[in-house]
């Protein structure tokens, strides 16, 4: 799969690219940025995936998540994907939280949205398949996942679908219960259809409480945070770990709000996490 170049700046002791494909997953042209720290010919990188929230593009965490002087300390590859397919010809809704720059991470089986929202096969499968042909650095078989808000439920539910595929698993203020929220329910309702039940393995508390496990998880959560009570519902995530015995971080963090300053706050603590359990 051959991808085109926006844009490669050095930055950080590495190189932030920019560039495009033309998508088979979606039908459509999609950017991703990729951070690559400098390197010995031959070496191997680990690689993380972020996947952005409600409105994003690749760019927002490109530009604002602060990721690039500690994945250049621990030498590991950045991966920003875009949130949704794009274009004139693309199905979109008059809500941020529907059709563009909210794809959920689903697969989509309800028209129009069938035909280009298949942001799950975008990153389960192609991301992968573009980053081992087109990255020779990229070691494809140390791949960590996060991200922030509908990313971070992207992460989180991606994770526990492939447990195998991914070594380490992180989230900013996840969405962790679609099934238990407006954003979601509207997303899921329009995606998927009526039938709940076909909701449940996009939504992490219930892939957990339908015996899916990782190993370990980090999770950042700000208190003053808007969508936490509403739409976020961090304790039904410590609910289903607890239930479960399962391995979970979960750390609330007074004072900060659902913004890239948290994000960035977190960041390098977050890529240590990850690059400690990537070390081959
Ligand atoms: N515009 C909306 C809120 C949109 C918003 O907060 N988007 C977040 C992700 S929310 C969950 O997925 C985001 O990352 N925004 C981009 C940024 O650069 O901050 C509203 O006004 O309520």
């Amino acid at each position: 799969m051959t991808i085109e170049t926006v844009s490669e700046t050095r930055s950080h002791g590495g190189t932030q690219g920019v560039y495009t494909h033309q998508s088979s997953a979606t039908g459509t042209l999609m950017t991703f940025s990729v951070f690559v720290p400098d390197h010995v010919p031959g070496e191997k990188l680990p690689v993380l995936l972020y996947l952005s929230g409600l409105t994003c593009t690749h760019a927002n965490v490109t530009e604002k998540g602060e990721f690039r002087s500690p994945c250049a300390a621990h030498k590991v590859i950045f991966v920003a994907p875009d949130t949704s397919p794009r274009g004139d010809d693309v199905p979109d809704d008059e809500g941020y939280d529907f059709g563009k720059g909210a794809g959920f991470y689903v697969n989509a089986t309800q028209a129009p949205w069938s035909a280009n929202f298949h942001m799950r096969s975008y990153i389960e499968d192609e991301m992968p398949q573009v980053l081992a042909d087109n990255f020779a650095m990229a070691d494809m078989d140390l791949l960590g996942i996060t991200g922030h808000s509908m990313g971070g439920h992207g992460a989180l539910t991606i994770a526990l679908r492939n447990p195998a595929r991914y070594r380490s698993v992180s989230a900013f203020s996840p969405i962790v219960s679609p099934l238990n929220c407006p954003w979601g329910e509207k997303a899921l309702a329009g995606y998927l259809g009526p039938d709940r039940a076909a909701w449940r393995e996009y939504d992490a508390c219930a892939l957990i409480d339908d015996g899916a496990r990782l190993p370990d998880l980090l999770v950042d959560q700000g208190l003053a945070d808007n969508f936490l009570e509403g739409q976020l519902k961090t304790h039904l995530l410590a609910e289903a770990v607890d239930r479960a015995g399962m391995e979970a971080t979960i750390r609330m963090q007074p004072g900060y709000d659902h913004s890239y300053y948290f994000i960035s706050t977190f960041m390098a603590d977050h890529v240590a996490w990850h690059a400690e359990r990537l070390s081959a």
